[in-house]
């Protein structure tokens, strides 16, 4: 007869998943996080996903996380869960207190909780906390893509809300986020601070059963949800700029994109500021008033990411050609 295995006492890190739909601000509240956690001393890892090239966001978080791994993918759940594991699998090599997996704003949480859940024993990461971002502004607003966003709310563990302060009723929001996800705690920033850092102190050796079955990616792959090829509808484009613009242009530029552009991401350097560059951003329609400054010398080159459904890429770099030389 064969004996199952005695499940043994192993160390788990954390992990925090930020979900949240195209620009409501998942990259905002990490880079926070990892900057409150970075003064108190405490290390993280991040796994940053997004659409063709998750770079241009990591050189927004560069000198915050110990290790910070860039996932380029449209769904992270299908053609990227082989290689989101095997980077979630390597943070057990690293000396730091929590992993943060931020997922592209389409992303489907739900096959990639079930593979966290399924490789438990293997990847040691736990608890899981799953945190879905909402813009008050936007949220049951995306019309054919309102479904993305439920997906993203119903499965998480804690809820945050962004750009609070811009809208009338923000108990209006509530009522129809808890009618998607009645039991996850809203939490502000400064609480969520606070909780991950519980989250982090209370972490340590826990049971995990080794012999928990291995993941089969291709049952994985399986997953078929009716909303979730929603998902699939988005694609990307990843366009090389030039070394360095006039303001003017680039914002003229990001104005005059196709209203299929959902979401764009450029870092460029502008004409006279030779010390910087800045990541400059559409969301929707929204070009938002300040650009970020990333001071460091990252080897992520000038480009700009753009995503929306049924993009054209020769269209897309007709216009950029146009405004930017
Ligand atoms: N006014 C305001 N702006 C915010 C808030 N949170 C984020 N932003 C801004 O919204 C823009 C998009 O934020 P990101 O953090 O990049 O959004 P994201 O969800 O990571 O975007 P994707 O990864 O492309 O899906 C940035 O310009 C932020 O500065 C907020 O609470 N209030």
């Amino acid at each position: 007869m064969i004996l199952p295995r005695i499940p043994e006492f192993k160390a788990c890190q954390p992990v925090v998943f930020l979900t949240g739909f195209l620009g409501v601000g998942k990259t905002t509240l990490l880079r926070h996080l990892l900057t409150v956690l970075k003064e108190s001393g405490t290390r993280s890892d991040v796994i940053l996903n997004d659409y063709a090239d998750a770079s241009i966001d990591c050189a927004t978080l560069e000198d915050l996380a110990d290790n910070l791994e860039p996932l380029g993918a449209a769904c992270a759940c299908c053609e990227g869960m082989d290689y989101l594991l095997e980077l979630s699998d390597k943070a057990k090599e690293s000396d730091a207190s929590i992993l943060f997996v931020e997922l592209n704003g389409t992303a489907d949480p739900v096959p990639v909780l079930e593979a966290f859940t399924l490789l438990e024993g293997k990847l040691n990461l736990h608890p899981r906390w799953q945190v879905c971002v909402i813009d008050v502004r936007k949220f049951g607003g995306h019309r054919a893509y309102e479904d993305i966003e439920r997906m993203q709310l119903q499965t998480a563990s804690h809820i945050y809300l962004t750009h609070v302060d811009e809208v009338d009723s923000v108990a209006e929001v509530l009522k129809k986020v808890r009618k998607v996800n009645p039991s996850a705690p809203v939490v502000l920033r400064d609480e969520l601070v606070a909780q991950v850092k519980q989250l982090i102190e209370k972490s340590g050796p826990r049971m995990m059963n080794s012999d928990a079955p291995a993941a089969d990616s291709a049952k994985l792959l399986a997953h078929e949800d009716e909303k979730h090829h929603l998902t699939h509808e988005f694609t990307s484009c990843h366009i090389l700029l030039p070394k360095e613009a006039e303001e003017s242009a680039i914002l003229r530029w990001l104005g005059d994109l196709p209203e299929g552009v959902i979401r764009a991401k450029a870092l460029m350097r502008v004409r006279g500021q030779d010390d910087c560059r800045y990541l400059y951003e559409r969301i929707g329609g929204e070009i938002p008033p300040k650009p970020y400054r990333v001071n460091f010398n990252s080897s992520v080159a000038n480009s700009v990411i753009l995503i929306g459904p049924d993009l054209n890429p020769d269209h897309l770099l007709q216009i950029t050609e146009k405004y930017l030389r």
